[in-house]
């Protein structure tokens, strides 16, 4: 596996001021600090070229806006190399990802916000669209955004018995948008579309399963890469553009209303999610959660 690019910027200063004694100010050298993490790593098999890409933001991958640029930015490059398929994954060992930082939509600037919301509405295009076969490599637990990023892919292969899935947003007290809606009905259709987000249902993954929300389950997160790669090497003699074509023609309904609503979109998050009553219970549900 060769890494291609990494989105974390490296820092530069290698020297800090520290306050002695004297209170005079003295410059001591050091080892440059290590660079942060990134947000979301990748990794081309230079073979297939096929690209793992691996949620990373302990401890639970909530999506806030930097860690969605990154994925965009990530999508958008491996547009730009006519990448061979994508397999998304995560670096927890118990979490997908726990859908969007609810950090994010708390008490937030409606600037903050605003820009939130826009770079999930164009990450998410940029996954749902994109010309390259994708995968969703389930190693944990995947509720709202989770669920949302996975049933954006074509495929979805989940790490199971014990981790669950689902749109979980009424349980919130939330509403899914419209696009979070047609993710879930591509895949499941329209009735239990209705069943699954009336109620807020997590799925376990064999229940997922047995609903069509996965497509595999196995056991581990090396047979989940595994089966995606397999997925994803069906393609290997079908040409990309007649595939790509293909692909959006069946995603033209979700690809139209973002494409066509993305100002109403915002304009009805910033409405809803501004709400007293929707900030009281997104305050209490992170409560709840940090109570555990
Ligand atoms: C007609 C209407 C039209 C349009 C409507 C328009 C707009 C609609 C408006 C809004 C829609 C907004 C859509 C939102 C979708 C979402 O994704 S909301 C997020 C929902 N996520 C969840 O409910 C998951 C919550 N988390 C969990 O259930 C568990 O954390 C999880 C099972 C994932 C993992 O459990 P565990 O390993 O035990 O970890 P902890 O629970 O202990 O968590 C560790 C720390 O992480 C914090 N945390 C967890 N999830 C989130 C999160 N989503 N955001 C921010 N922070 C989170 C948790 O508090 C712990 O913090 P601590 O370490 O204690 O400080």
């Amino acid at each position: 596996m060769a890494v291609v690019f990494r989105t974390c910027k490296s820092l530069s200063k290698n020297a800090i001021f520290t306050r002695g004694i004297s209170s005079s100010l003295r410059l001591h050298s050091q080892k440059p600090p290590t660079p942060p993490e990134p947000l979301v790593n990748v990794d081309v098999d230079d073979k297939s070229g096929v690209a793992v890409v691996t949620l990373n933001r302990p401890p639970v991958n909530s999506l806030n806006t930097p860690l969605l640029s990154e994925l965009k930015n990530i999508i958008k490059g491996l547009e730009d190399n006519k990448s061979r398929g994508m397999i998304l994954t995560s670096s927890s060992e118990t979490v997908f990802s726990a859908g969007l930082d609810l950090m994010e939509m708390y008490n937030a600037p409606k600037d903050k916000l605003s820009a939130f919301w826009t770079t999930l509405q164009s990450t998410w295009l940029a996954l749902y669209r994109s010309s390259f076969p994708t995968v969703a490599a389930i190693n944990g637990h995947a509720p709202a955004g989770g669920c949302l990023l996975s049933l954006s892919c074509e495929y979805r292969v989940m790490v199971g018995p014990k981790f669950s899935i689902g749109l979980n947003e009424t349980q919130l007290g939330i509403v899914a948008p419209p696009w979070f809606v047609i993710c879930m009905r591509d895949v499941l259709g329209h009735r239990q579309t209705e069943m699954a987000l009336t109620s807020g249902r997590m799925f376990s993954a064999p229940e997922a399963l047995k609903l069509g929300l996965i497509d595999a389950m196995v056991t581990n997160k090396a047979e989940a890469i595994t089966e995606a790669q397999k997925f994803i090497a069906q393609f290997a003699k079908i040409p990309p553009l007649a595939r790509k074509l293909t692909k959006e023609s069946v995603r033209q309904e979700g690809i139209k209303y973002m494409e066509d609503n993305m100002i109403d979109d915002l304009q009805m998050f910033m409405d809803l999610v501004t709400q007293e009553k929707i900030q009281k219970g997104i305050g209490l549900y992170l409560a709840s959660l940090k109570k555990k």
